[in-house]
C-alpha cells in the first residue's frame, strides 16, 4: 500500500518534471540561439577559470622557484592570470544578462499565452476555478517558470561545468591530491542537507505568514466598510501586528540557521580541505623541505578548493528552490492543458454563419435540457419563440433556472440536449465574434473597471464618442455621466465605487446598449435599485420596444409588467405564459401568487 503510493507519487513528480521541462523549453523557442550561445560562453567562462591556476602554477614552478627569470614568459603568465580571471567573470556578466533577458522574454511570452488561454476557457471552467489561484498562476506561477531558468541554467549548469571542470585540473595535476578532495566533497552535501532540513520548516513557515499577510490586507481594503462599520480596526490592527511579528521570528530562525550551522561548517570544511592538503604535501615531503617542483600544484590546489565547495554549495541550495518552481510550472502547464470552449477552437472560422444570416424567430429554443452537474437537471424539455423585437419576461422562484437559460441564451454553457436558434441558425453555427456584436447582455452584477464612464461604456471596443453618447442617453444615464467634474472622463473608482448602484446599472445598460445589440438580455437589471431609476430602466426599455428584441429577468414583476409575454418558470419547467394582464387572471396561478405577494410586500 505504502509502496504503491510513493511508486505513485514518484510518477507524478516525473510528470510534473515532464510538464515544467516542456513549458520551459516551449516558452524559450523563439530564442533558443541566444540560448546556445549561453550555454557555450559559460563553458568557455568555467574553462577560463580553470586555466588561471594551471599558468600560475607555471609561474611558481618554472620560473620562481627556480629562478628563472624570464621576464617576457613571467609577465605572459602572470598577464594570462589576471586576463583569464577577467575575461571569466565578464563571459559569464555577458550570459547572466543575456540568460536573464531570455528568462524575462520567455516569462512574458508565458503569461500572455496563459491570461489568453484564460480568457478563453468555458464558463464551466470558472464554476470550478478560485479566483485567487487562477491569478496567482498567471502572476507567480509564471515567474517561477523563471525561477527554473536562473536555477538550472545559472546556477546547476554554471557550477556543474566549474565542477566538473575544476576535478579534471586536479586530477590531471595530482590524482590522488584530488582523490582526497573529492572523498571531502560529500561532507559540503551533508552540511548543506542538514542546514535546508534545519531551517525548511521556518522557511514554508515564513512563506506561508507573508501569504496571510497579503490575505488580511487583501481583505481588510475589501470589506473596509464593515470593518469600520463594527470598530474593528483595533482588533485587524492587532491581528496583523501578530502575523507580522511571527513572519519576522520564523525569518530570524531560518537566518539563525545560515549563519549558526551552514556558514561556519562550510568554512570549517574549506579549513579541514586545505589542511589535508597541506598535510598531504608533508607526508610526501618526509622530514625534508617540501618538493620545490610540487609548490605550484599546492598553490594550484589550494584555488581549486574554493572553486569546487562553492558550486557545490550552489547546486544543493537550488533543489529546493528546483521543485518549488517545477511544481509551479507544472500548475501552469496544467492551467494550459485545460481545453478551450468550443467556439474559440479551430473549427469556429469555419463555420462562419452572421446571426442574421437566416430567417425565422429572433430566438427559438426547442426541447432544451441541461444540467451541470450529471443528473441534476436544472432546466427541462424547454421550447420558446421569441418574435423579432418582442419583449420577453422571465419570472420565477429563487433557482427556478432563469439565469441558467440565460446562460446557455449566451452560449456560456453548451446545451445538453435540445437547441437554440437565432434567427434560424443553430447558436453554434454563428460566428461567435459575430454573436456578441449581436447579443448585449445586462448582468446582475454590473462590473465596473477602474477607469472612466467613457472606458466604462467602450469596453475596450474603440466605439466612436458620439455612439457611446448616444447609448448613454439611451440609458438615461447621460445626465448624471454630464454633471461628473469631468463628464465622460471621470474615473469611477473601483469597481465603480463613486456611483450609487442605480447608476452603476444604467452605465451597464448604456454599455450594452453601445454595442447596438439585436438581441438584449437583462439579468436581474433592476434587483439593486430604487423605484425612480426602475422606471427610468422601463422607459428605456420601452423606448427601444420594436427594434431590439428584448429578454428580461426580473425578480421585480413591475419591470416586466409591460412586455409581451411573460415566461414563469418553475423548477425548470415553463409553468405558465402570456402577457401581465392574461397572466393575472389565472387564478391561484404561480405568477398572480407572486404578483400579489410582492404587492403585500410594497
Ligand atoms: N454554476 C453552477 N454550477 C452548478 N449548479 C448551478 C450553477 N449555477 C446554478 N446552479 C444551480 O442551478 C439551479 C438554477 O439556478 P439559476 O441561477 O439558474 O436560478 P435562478 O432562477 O436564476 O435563481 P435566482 O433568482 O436566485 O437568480 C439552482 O439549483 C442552482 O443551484
Amino acid at each position: 500500500m505504502h509502496s504503491d503510493r510513493t511508486a505513485e507519487e514518484k510518477r507524478d513528480q516525473k510528470a510534473q518534471m515532464r510538464r515544467a521541462f516542456g513549458l520551459l523549453r516551449r516558452a524559450a523557442l523563439p530564442d533558443r540561439h541566444h540560448l546556445g550561445w549561453a550555454v557555450l560562453w559559460l563553458a568557455c567562462a568555467a574553462g577560463l577559470e580553470v586555466i588561471g591556476p594551471l599558468l600560475g602554477k607555471r609561474l611558481i614552478d618554472e620560473h620562481l622557484l627556480p629562478r628563472a627569470l624570464d621576464w617576457t614568459t613571467m609577465s605572459l603568465l602572470l598577464g594570462g592570470v589576471v586576463l583569464t580571471g577577467w575575461a571569466a567573470s565578464w563571459l559569464r556578466y555577458l550570459q547572466l544578462t543575456r540568460l536573464s533577458g531570455l528568462a524575462m522574454r520567455s516569462v512574458q511570452r508565458l503569461r500572455e499565452q496563459v491570461y489568453g488561454h484564460v480568457l478563453r476557457l468555458p464558463m464551466a471552467f470558472f464554476d470550478r476555478a478560485i479566483t485567487g489561484q487562477l491569478v496567482s498562476r498567471v502572476t507567480n506561477d509564471t515567474e517561477a517558470v523563471k525561477g527554473l531558468y536562473i536555477q538550472v541554467l545559472f546556477v546547476i549548469l554554471d557550477s556543474t561545468i566549474v565542477l566538473v571542470g575544476t576535478i579534471a585540473a586536479m586530477a590531471w595535476l595530482d590524482w590522488r591530491l584530488m582523490l582526497i578532495v573529492v572523498a571531502l566533497m560529500p561532507f559540503v552535501l551533508l552540511i548543506v542537507w542538514l542546514y535546508q532540513r534545519l531551517s525548511a520548516p521556518a522557511v514554508t513557515r515564513a512563506r506561508q505568514l507573508r501569504s496571510d499577510i497579503n490575505a488580511q490586507m487583501a481583505e481588510s481594503i475589501g470589506g473596509m466598510t464593515v470593518l469600520q462599520a463594527n470598530n474593528a480596526e483595533q482588533r485587524f490592527a492587532e491581528r496583523f501586528a501578530r502575523t507580522n511579528a511571527d513572519h519576522y521570528t520564523q525569518r530570524v530562525a531560518e537566518i539563525r540557521a545560515n549563519a549558526w550551522l551552514l556558514r561556519p561548517a562550510l568554512d570549517m570544511l574549506n579549513v579541514v580541505l586545505l589542511a589535508a592538503v597541506i598535510w598531504f604535501f608533508g607526508q610526501r615531503g618526509g622530514s625534508g623541505a617540501l618538493n620545490a617542483a610540487e609548490v605550484g600544484v599546492l598553490y594550484a590546489f589550494i584555488n581549486y578548493i574554493a572553486r569546487v565547495i562553492e558550486p557545490l554549495i550552489q547546486i544543493t541550495m537550488q533543489f529546493s528552490q528546483l521543485q518549488q518552481s517545477v511544481v509551479a510550472s507544472a500548475r501552469v502547464a496544467g492551467l494550459l492543458d485545460e481545453a478551450g470552449a468550443p467556439e474559440h477552437g479551430k473549427g469556429a472560422g469555419v463555420r462562419k454563419a452572421a446571426a442574421n444570416a437566416g430567417d425565422g424567430p429572433a430566438i427559438a429554443i426547442r426541447h432544451l435540457d441541461f444540467a451541470y452537474i450529471d443528473d441534476q437537471r436544472v432546466l427541462h424539455d424547454l421550447s420558446l419563440e421569441i418574435p423579432q423585437g418582442a419583449f420577453f419576461g422571465i419570472v420565477g422562484h429563487t433557482g427556478s433556472g432563469k439565469s441558467t437559460l440565460l446562460s446557455l441564451l449566451l452560449r456560456y454553457y453548451p446545451a445538453r440536449h435540445g437547441s437554440i436558434l437565432m434567427n434560424g441558425v443553430p447558436l453554434d453555427d454563428i460566428d461567435i465574434e459575430q454573436f456578441r456584436a449581436d447579443v448585449g447582455l445586462v448582468p446582475q452584477d454590473p462590473f465596473l473597471l477602474a477607469a472612466s464612464a467613457y472606458e466604462n461604456i467602450d469596453m475596450g471596443r474603440g466605439l466612436p464618442r458620439a455612439r457611446i453618447e448616444a447609448a448613454a442617453r439611451a440609458a438615461h444615464a447621460h445626465d448624471f455621466i454630464a454633471a461628473l467634474e469631468n463628464g465622460y472622463d471621470t474615473l469611477l473608482g473601483e469597481g465603480g465605487s463613486r456611483l450609487s448602484s442605480g447608476q452603476k446599472q444604467l452605465i451597464a445598460i448604456a454599455r450594452a446598449l453601445a454595442g447596438e445589440p439585436r438581441i438584449l438580455l437583462l439579468d436581474e437589471a433592476t434587483s439593486r435599485i430604487d423605484s425612480q431609476t426602475e422606471q427610468i430602466v422601463q422607459e428605456a426599455l420601452n423606448e427601444l420596444r420594436g427594434r431590439v428584441t428584448i429578454v428580461a429577468i426580473a425578480h421585480r414583476l413591475s419591470t416586466i409588467r409591460e412586455a409581451d409575454r411573460i415566461i414563469v418558470l418553475n423548477h425548470g419547467r415553463i409553468e405558465e405564459a402570456g402577457s401581465h394582464d392574461t397572466l393575472m387572471q389565472i387564478e391561484g396561478g404561480l405568477y398572480q401568487r407572486l404578483y400579489l405577494l410582492q404587492q403585500l410586500a410594497a
